[in-house]
């Protein structure tokens, strides 16, 4: 079990005293897909960061399984937009550093075989391997990131919009991808992703949650009562998910329009 709970978690960066989070209360089951939704500089990436360990709360906490989360640790998976390969290393390479870090007494050959083989399961064939993130596409190289993150097994991914710069028919293999292998699992991963598109939340979550800046805390919170597949092809026919969308874009736009104002 990985069971998130946050209490009372404010934060704000020390070189500003602009206060980026403010009193979040928030348990997170183990399992659950929680999207993040929240207009641009709501403190979405912030708060993976703070999920990662690589910040600290200012005040409140952070608890995981009970225990406040103390640094970034194997537990927790990190995958961002830009997809967070070293260029001077081949994706194999990239892959095994991590493996390194999570298997420090394997065999290097036993290893590498965990490497092709989560290659694989992401799409990709032995040859990606040996190439230089630069001889891959946007796409390609997305998928090593999400084959590096998996490779290590962590219960919990923090996804900062993973599929943001990717053109629309590689995202939505990619979505599908991740939507697969987390609902496979017998044992599901916990995982956040924020997201910029509300549609792409619709789609993946199993709950989303809506960041504000007026106030900078929740101000939406939504779990999905079935955990079956939402198709992308029907998804608009449902007049739930509609209402939802609604919400979600007033909800979105409510606060950019506070916030202006
Ligand atoms: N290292 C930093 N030091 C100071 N302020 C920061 C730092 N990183 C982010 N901020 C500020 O914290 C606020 C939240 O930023 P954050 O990147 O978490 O927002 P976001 O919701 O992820 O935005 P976006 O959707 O545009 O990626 C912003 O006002 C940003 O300028």
């Amino acid at each position: 079990m990985h069971d998130v709970k946050i209490k009372n978690l404010s934060f704000y960066y020390k070189n500003s005293d602009r206060l980026v989070l403010k009193d979040i209360t928030i348990d997170i089951k183990s399992g659950e897909f929680v999207c993040l939704l929240g207009q641009s500089g709501c403190g979405k990436s912030t708060f993976l960061r703070l999920l990662a360990g690589l910040e600290a709360p200012t005040a409140g906490e952070i608890l995981l399984d009970n225990k406040p989360i103390c640094g970034a640790n194997l537990n927790r998976g990190l995958v961002f937009q830009d997809y967070g390969l070293f260029p001077w290393m081949t994706a194999g390479e990239n892959i095994m550093l991590a493996l390194r870090q999570r298997y420090p007494n394997e065999s290097k050959r036993k290893l590498k075989q965990l490497a092709l083989d989560t290659l694989n399961l992401v799409g990709l064939d032995e040859s990606i391997y040996y190439k230089l993130p630069k001889e891959l596409s946007g796409g390609m190289q997305q998928r090593c990131a999400i084959a590096q993150v998996l490779s290590i097994n962590p219960p919990i991914l923090l996804m900062d919009e993973p599929f943001g710069a990717l053109d629309a028919i590689t995202r939505a293999r990619l979505q599908d991808l991740l939507f697969d292998l987390w609902s496979q699992e017998d044992e599901k991963k916990t995982v956040f992703f924020v997201t910029h598109d509300v549609d792409e939340a619709l789609l993946l979550a199993s709950r989303i949650i809506v960041f504000g800046q007026s106030p900078s805390t929740i101000i939406y919170d939504y779990t999905f009562s079935s955990e079956k597949r939402r198709k992308r092809e029907d998804l608009f026919e449902k007049p739930e998910i509609l209402k939802l969308r609604n919400d979600l874009i007033s909800q979105i736009h409510k606060d950019v329009v506070a916030r202006i104002d």
